[in-house]
């Protein structure tokens, strides 16, 4: 099973020293089921990214999913899009993750998919003629300062009617709320079989890494560069997806 990326993610079960979350391939080998249990609503989230590229994806046109990890939201992209006119980029700056994702595409399911897998940041890396851009839990860990430029490079690489679909961990303005928000989630990691010792070290090894921003700071940024309008389609506790149209 090593490679596959399916085995049981136990990262952060025993007692370890405070250091900062990496995408190394510890965390790339047991990313599928960490993500699965951790982010609520991942799977439907996958499904409806593959709904909403089917609508929007034009014929001849560029895709991106910025920040790829393993490839899910790109595989559920070119698995319900019924034509191959297109190029889909899944894009990931972590070796480990990219290594795995092009040993996936080779598998005979997924063999001839239009998709090329490139390992870059996603800051610098060209977007041009796209109809859909993704950004599946991934600006999130993008240092704050860099992020509006990215969104603009995202606005001005999209074609007029386009969409980027950004999907995040969300802050409430309110602290309450804020404070409640956390407290459900961590409830929904340990029904999902996390230790309050997981959930704790985990948590501290995000507090630098995993930077999370209001709805209204999402919406403010997508305004700035130029969408025409945009929305929140999912939410489930302190995790987001909304859609921004070129
Ligand atoms: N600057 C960067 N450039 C490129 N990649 C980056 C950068 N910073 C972080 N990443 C990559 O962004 C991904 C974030 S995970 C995305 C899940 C996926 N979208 C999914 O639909 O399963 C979300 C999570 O783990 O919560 C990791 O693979 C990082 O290597
Ligand atoms: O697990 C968490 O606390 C999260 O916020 C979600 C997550 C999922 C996968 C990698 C990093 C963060």
């Amino acid at each position: 099973m090593t490679g596959s990326g399916k085995q049981h993610d136990n990262i952060f079960a025993s007692p370890q020293a405070k250091s900062d979350f990496v995408f190394d391939e510890k965390v790339a080998a047991v990313f599928t089921d960490m993500i699965n249990r951790s982010v609520p609503g991942y799977a439907t989230i996958l499904s409806m990214i593959g709904v909403l590229s089917a609508r929007y994806c034009t014929p001849g046109s560029n895709m991106y999913d910025l920040g790829c990890s393993l490839g899910g939201a790109s595989l559920a992209m070119a698995h319900q899009i019924p034509h191959q006119d297109y190029r889909l980029f899944a894009i990931d700056n972590s070796p480990a993750m990219v290594g795995r994702l092009s040993n996936t595409l080779a598998e005979p399911d997924s063999a001839g998919l239009p998709v090329t897998v490139l390992c870059e940041d996603v800051c610098t890396t060209d977007i041009s003629n796209a109809s859909v851009v993704v950004l599946n839990f991934t600006l999130q860990f993008i240092a704050p300062a860099r992020r509006a430029a990215l969104i603009q490079r995202i606005s001005d690489g999209l074609r007029p009617g386009g969409i980027l679909i950004l999907s995040e961990k969300i802050r409430f303005p309110a602290p309450s709320l804020n404070e409640l928000f956390i407290d459900l989630y961590h409830e929904f990691k340990m029904a999902r079989g996390y230790s309050e010792l997981e959930v704790s070290q985990k948590r501290a090894a995000l507090e630098n890494v995993l930077i999370p921003e209001t709805i209204n700071d999402h919406k403010q940024r997508f305004q700035d560069a130029g969408f025409q309008s945009c929305d929140v389609w999912f939410q489930c506790f302190n995790f987001a997806s909304m859609v921004a149209v070129r």
